[in-house]
């Protein structure tokens, strides 16, 4: 049996929409496997009751048959499905780090990550990576052209979940496919400032590179209370506040010193509009560990 933690991750960063992520401290799935002749999915965990073991299904089952790689394998979920932090993503790196240790394969994290995406096809329509790359190799991540280019960063952030929940596939069908030249100017510049803001650990201009009039409007609509929710972050010292992934949850980037008040006042703001919510305190973080192996 050999044990893979593969992290939440908090997708698009706001301007970097389908192209930057970031590994996060907590939460993460625990994935399990070993050699079998079909394989077989067992899912335990937050969650769980909403989440298919058939694997045609689930993103588990797509990697495993990408690697053909059959296995029994028992996920742990620690990310909650469908609240905008990678949970589908989560799995199938797990699975992928696994089975490719499993079964041998001898493949590099960055040569993983087309295989994980394949459970993102399968959930949300489209075999976006932004989030199996940063699960994978940790850090930041800027997946471009089917190219991957990681940095580490240690940003700290407050991931806050309301107890809804957003499907990404219908949250993909509110993405417009169309921009003006000045949205367009205005992201380029935001995502640059964003990017630097990694290299340099600057919670100031990741905070400020977060900024998107493109995609974000339209998915805020989607998660009630974000307006409100996001005016409390700043006011309690968020650098910066935007839609993670495609939502419901909210991602505030900060300084250490305020991160306990931004959560609070994530909660709070929630709270007061008749919305029970969580919120993770926690930094940019390590990719996948397989930390346990047994013969
Ligand atoms: N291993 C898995 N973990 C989480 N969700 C999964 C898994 N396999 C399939 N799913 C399905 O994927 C959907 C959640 O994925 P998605 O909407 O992309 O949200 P998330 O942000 O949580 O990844 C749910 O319908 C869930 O049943
Ligand atoms: N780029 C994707 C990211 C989806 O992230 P998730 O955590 O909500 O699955 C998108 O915005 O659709």
């Amino acid at each position: 049996m050999l044990t893979v933690r593969a992290p939440a991750t908090s997708a698009n960063l706001g301007s970097g929409f389908d192209v930057f992520g970031v590994a996060l401290g907590t939460p993460a799935d625990v994935v399990r496997v070993e050699r079998a002749p079909e394989t077989e999915i067992s899912v335990t965990g937050v969650g769980s009751q909403y989440i298919p073991e058939d694997p045609a299904k689930n993103t588990v089952g797509a990697v495993a048959e990408a690697l053909d790689a059959p296995a029994r394998i028992c996920i742990d979920k620690g990310v909650r499905p469908s609240s905008g932090l990678g949970s589908s993503a989560a799995s199938a790196a797990g699975a992928a780090v696994a089975l490719n240790e499993l079964y041998d394969r001898g493949l590099s994290r960055e040569e993983l990550v087309p295989i994980a995406a394949e459970g993102e096809a399968l959930v949300s329509g489209e075999a976006h990576a932004d989030n199996v790359a940063p699960s994978l190799l940790g850090g930041f991540t800027i997946v471009a052209d089917g190219v991957v280019t990681q940095v580490d960063a240690s940003i700290p952030v407050v991931a806050c979940l309301p107890e809804t929940t957003v499907s990404t596939r219908d949250a993909r069908q509110v993405v417009p496919d169309r921009a003006s030249l000045s949205d367009v100017v205005d992201t380029v510049g935001n995502a640059a400032t964003l990017a630097v803001g990694m290299t340099r650990n600057d919670p100031e201009l990741v905070g400020r590179g977060m900024e998107d009039a493109i995609v974000t409007p339209e998915r805020t609509a989607l998660i009630d209370g974000y307006d409100r929710v996001r005016e409390a972050a700043l006011e309690a010292g968020a650098t910066g506040v935007t839609v993670s992934g495609a939502g419901p949850g909210i991602l505030a980037v900060c300084y250490p010193s305020s991160q306990r008040a931004v959560a609070g006042a994530m909660i709070d703001a929630f709270d007061a509009v008749g919305i029970e919510s969580r919120a993770y305190q926690t930094t940019v973080g390590e990719g996948a560990t397989c930390y346990h192996s047994q013969p």
